[in-house]
């Protein structure tokens, strides 16, 4: 048995659901289906999901949504138009996102409920599509699967209670068309997932029912090497493990999302990434192992966004409780990190920029000089992270030294170095601008010259 996810992309239009159609019944183990909304048709359109934020904050601004809300419906409309299918569906959508618009809930409340019509929309239309054309396929509520999730809006986390309610699912008949992106708490509140979350339904399904396969289709033929934005035509990766999948999506590679391994990793079940546009390509791979034979770097992968804020303080070695007391104070701010490199004197805290407003600047830095005493604080931003990944890395003498020969041939000066303790990945801090010359020069080091 298996789930099969279809992104954004994959459901953008009429044409795309007629080859996401002849995928679910070219094979009868692809018994559970789980959607995005529809995507870009192309390079200039914009996503159904960054419509329905779009209509709500205009909403939350009182300013008017009409043409929002038009061109909403119409994406739907011309779907439904395309496919020969009945459209009452299209009048319920504008009453529901009507009494969103105009119900008393909170706001975040509300931008989950909007986003989540997106996804909810699609599943109701390709079951719809698939029993036209003669399929036994119904459309599954996330709240009927049984998908718990934690109470934060537009960053759910799902509870395990949910595995064992989708595991009931099995013993259904016809094709389950889930929609993903969200969940619902204990009372019964829709709570989105992160954005690209639909990837993260996709995997619970799939630990849930006790799939063999998960398969994640998508635009591209296979997970490149990097960023085929930043290199082109790149190597493919026809095999990964989960533990490089999730560092290399972590850091950038935006084909799967890193929340989504972890269920499929618990349940041991593999996934796979393929092209909707040539299903029958290879594609790529995620299991527990592979054979490493294709040299220690498996890809490079890139983002940027961060920021690191540097303290330093003299003897700050000796001072127990020091990192406790900085990662405290972000904590209590309510701002996550993700590296916290360290020299003797001083220490670094690597975070995402959307996760430091300005307000919270002021009172982060007054609260480390006022209750660390530190001799410096300064703030650095535009910064990009590059991490190179992969399992054969830590048996492998010289990769740093290649890495750092790769960065000086692009001219880019390294301004953090973090190893894993697992030594699957390395992570280099960089200059904004330094990414792409380094990413590039990293291609050419340790992929056109093996
Ligand atoms: N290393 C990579 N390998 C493949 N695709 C990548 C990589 N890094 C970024 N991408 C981008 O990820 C996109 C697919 O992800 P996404 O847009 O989320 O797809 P979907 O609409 O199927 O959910 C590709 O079109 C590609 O531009
Ligand atoms: N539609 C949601 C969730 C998602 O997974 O989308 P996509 O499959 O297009 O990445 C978003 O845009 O965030």
């Amino acid at each position: 048995m298996k789930v099969a996810k279809f992104g954004g992309s994959s459901v953008a239009s009429a044409a795309q659901l007629q080859k996401v159609a002849n995928i679910i019944i070219s094979d009868s183990e692809r018994k559970f289906v789980v959607v995005s909304a529809p995507g870009k048709r192309h390079s200039e359109d914009q996503k159904v999901t960054d419509l329905l934020i779009e209509l709500g904050e205009r909403s939350v601004r009182n300013e008017d949504y009409s043409s929002v809300l038009e061109a909403l419906l119409s994406r739907f409309n011309d779907i439904l138009d395309e496919l020969d299918l009945t459209k009452e569906i299209v009048e319920e959508v504008k009453d529901n996102l009507l009494s969103i618009l105009q119900g008393e809930t909170v706001f975040t409340h509300k931008m989950d409920a909007l986003k989540a019509t997106g996804e909810d929309t699609l599943a109701k239309i390709l079951s719809q599509y698939l029993n036209s054309l003669g399929y036994k396929a119904t459309y599954v509520h996330p709240q009927e699967a049984g998908i718990i999730v934690s109470d934060e809006p537009g960053r759910a986390q799902v509870l395990d209670e949910s595995f064992d309610h989708l595991y009931n699912l099995r013993g259904r008949e016809e094709i389950q068309v889930i929609p993903g992106f969200f969940g619902y708490t204990k009372d019964n509140k829709l709570m989105a997932f992160p954005r690209g979350g639909s990837d993260i339904t996709g995997s619970i399904v799939a630990a849930g029912v006790k799939a063999d396969l998960y398969e994640n289709f998508t635009d591209v033929d296979s997970v490149y090497c990097v960023n085929p934005k930043i290199v082109q035509s790149p190597q493919e990766i026809n095999e990964l493990t989960y533990k490089e999948m999730r560092e290399l999506s972590y850091a950038g590679f935006s084909v799967f999302h890193d929340e989504a391994l972890i269920p499929a990793f618990k349940a041991k079940i593999p996934v796979s990434i393929k092209n909707t546009n040539h299903p029958d390509k290879k594609g790529t791979m995620i299991s527990a192992t592979r054979d490493i034979t294709n040299g220690p770097v498996v890809g490079i992968a890139s983002d940027n966004g961060f920021i690191s804020i540097y303290v330093s303080k003299y003897l700050m070695n000796r001072e127990k409780g020091f990192g406790r007391h900085l990662l405290q104070i972000l904590e209590e701010e309510d701002i996550s990190f993700e590296h916290a490199p360290s020299g003797i004197d001083d220490m670094s805290v690597i975070l995402r920029e959307n996760q430091l407003t300005s307000e919270k600047e002021e009172i982060v830095i007054q609260r480390i000089k006022d209750e660390l005493k530190v001799d410096t604080v300064t703030i650095d931003r535009d910064l990009a992270m590059i991490m190179i990944v992969g399992e054969g890395m830590n048996s492998t003498i010289g990769v740093t030294s290649k890495a750092s020969t790769a960065f000086s041939d692009a001219g880019v000066n390294i301004e953090m170095i973090n190893q894993g303790s697992s030594e699957v990945s390395m992570m280099f801090g960089v200059k904004a601008e330094g990414l792409e010359p380094a990413v590039q020069s990293l291609y050419k080091a340790f992929f056109e010259t093996k």
